[in-house]
């Protein structure tokens, strides 16, 4: 049987407008029930002549809180279908035999698996030129400097291409951005364009404001020889009102982190209703956080014919809940980092009491800064993670009592302090950034030298 993309799948969905919703977690179930349970979650009312869709909020049930996605005077206008890209890759990737495709896998450390009744996985491609890319795309990925797909990259962006949806699980750094960037704006380039009040095509919801910026600089990256193609981040602790006039102006893609989004989907800023592409990323960061509420509303909300993207570096029993329930069929790709950590990378562990921590910590940098002093090198970059905002800030301030140059990163800054922050850390003004996992995970910084773990993280 040849494979329907979720875009096609007819489906006898029940369409229901209502005006309350349960966030109550679903009981663990098969991938042969997802359409009975997108079906009984569906709270879309799919009458294209009223407009489009209606939403419920899922924090409050007065009418003036729902959302409408008839919002930005949408509801007199109909709004274009969505558009199932025509994708296949080059003649070489289609002649690829099943031993060729095993031999690809096991040298890419991939691990590809799909449900017994759905159709094989795409093949993976290990160069970007045998994706046949939008052209465009193809110059911004050159211009990029990348010029070999990594693992998740080969894998996934195959996957994404042909329709399908994903559920990846990928480390920090395995470049997984990419993975999912390209397919996203190869994919809007096929939809009728975006008018103002419109829009967004594709939606990206991250866990932090800074893996959102970086996400979207990834998709301005990889957009940037497309004139028209728009994008918007939406988080926390920035300009509301800009971010609701770029959004009422419409955009093909939005980058934000579940608690904004939601807001503006309540102000009726934007709308779910021409979204066809999801990229869930770090999903199990975002349940650690406690988005998941925030995750189902937009999830169970989207119209039918979307395809959705879950990237997730662990595999809880919540995440295999959420995919159950929200993603078609999915191709599993599993994979280690680009390169192993500990080719290059030397760990030692430290037993210290709790109370003679930092002074210990203090004690290694000072003794780093009398290293290099002299020796004509910056102090070198160091990460210092630490579990709370309260020590965030008090190892950081020992440590410029000691003279070193270091700065506090956590979810307690305004977002202007952490962008300057992250930012002077990147040029290496400020030697030594202090963080919680929460604000730093994710980032990409080069030039790390000592990455040091106050507290243990929590796996
Ligand atoms: N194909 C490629 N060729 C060269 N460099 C690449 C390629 N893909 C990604 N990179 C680089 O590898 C690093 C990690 O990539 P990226 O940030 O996309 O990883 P990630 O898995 O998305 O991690 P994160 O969880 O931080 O978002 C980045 O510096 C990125 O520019």
């Amino acid at each position: 049987m040849s494979y329907v993309p979720p875009h096609l799948r007819s489906s006898s969905r029940t369409t229901t407008t209502t005006t309350t919703t349960t966030t109550a977690k679903p009981s663990s179930r098969t991938l042969d029930d997802q359409s009975k349970l997108s079906s009984s979650n569906s709270h879309i009312n799919n009458d294209k002549s009223s407009g489009g869709a209606s939403f419920s909020s899922f924090s409050h049930s007065n009418a003036s809180s729902r959302w409408s996605s008839g919002a930005l005077s949408q509801a007199s206008r109909a709004r274009p279908d969505s558009v199932v890209p025509q994708w296949k890759p080059s003649d070489r990737v289609l002649g690829m035999k099943p031993e060729m495709i095993e031999e690809v896998c096991l040298r890419l450390n991939l691990d590809v698996s799909v449900s017994p009744d759905s159709a094989s996985a795409p093949a993976p491609i290990e160069s970007f030129t045998d994706m046949c890319l939008h052209p465009s795309i193809m110059k911004d990925i050159d211009n990029h400097g990348y010029t070999t797909p990594t693992s998740i990259q080969a894998q996934a962006m195959p996957v994404a291409l042909s329709g399908r949806d994903l559920l990846g699980c990928a480390e920090t750094g395995s470049g997984k951005t990419a993975a999912f960037a390209i397919p996203m704006i190869q994919h809007c380039l096929a939809q009728p364009p975006v008018q103002r009040g419109d829009g967004p095509l594709a939606l990206v919801l991250a866990p932090t404001r800074e893996l959102a910026q970086q996400i979207e600089k990834e998709v301005k990256a990889f957009s940037a020889s497309l004139e028209s193609f728009r994008t918007a981040i939406v988080v926390g602790g920035t300009n509301i009102s800009e971010q609701r006039s770029e959004l009422r102006a419409g955009v093909d893609v939005v980058v934000a982190t579940p608690g904004r989004f939601i807001d503006h989907l309540q102000q009726r800023n934007t709308s779910l209703t021409r979204i066809s592409f999801v990229v869930l990323d770090e999903a199990d960061r975002m349940l650690d956080m406690g988005f998941e509420p925030q995750i189902r509303e937009v999830m169970r909300n989207l119209s039918e014919k979307h395809q959705t993207l879950l990237f997730s570096a662990t595999m809880p029993e919540e995440i295999e809940e959420l995919a159950q329930e929200y993603l078609t069929k999915p191709v599993q790709v599993k994979v280690g980092k680009v390169s192993s950590p500990t080719a290059n990378v030397t760990q030692t562990l430290e037993k210290v009491p709790e109370c003679e921590k930092t002074d210990r910590l203090l004690a290694l940098l000072v003794e780093e800064a009398s290293r290099v002093e002299g020796t004509g090198h910056p102090f070198p970059l160091t990460i210092v993670f630490v579990e709370r905002k309260t020590r965030c800030d008090e190892v950081a301030e020992a440590l410029v009592a000691q003279g070193l140059h270091a700065v506090a990163l956590h979810g307690g800054r305004t977002q202007t302090e952490r962008e300057a922050a992250l930012r002077d850390f990147r040029k290496g003004t400020t030697s030594i950034l202090v963080a919680t996992d929460v604000a730093s995970r994710g980032l990409d910084v080069s030039g790390v030298a000592h990455v040091i773990n106050l507290d243990l993280p929590k796996v």
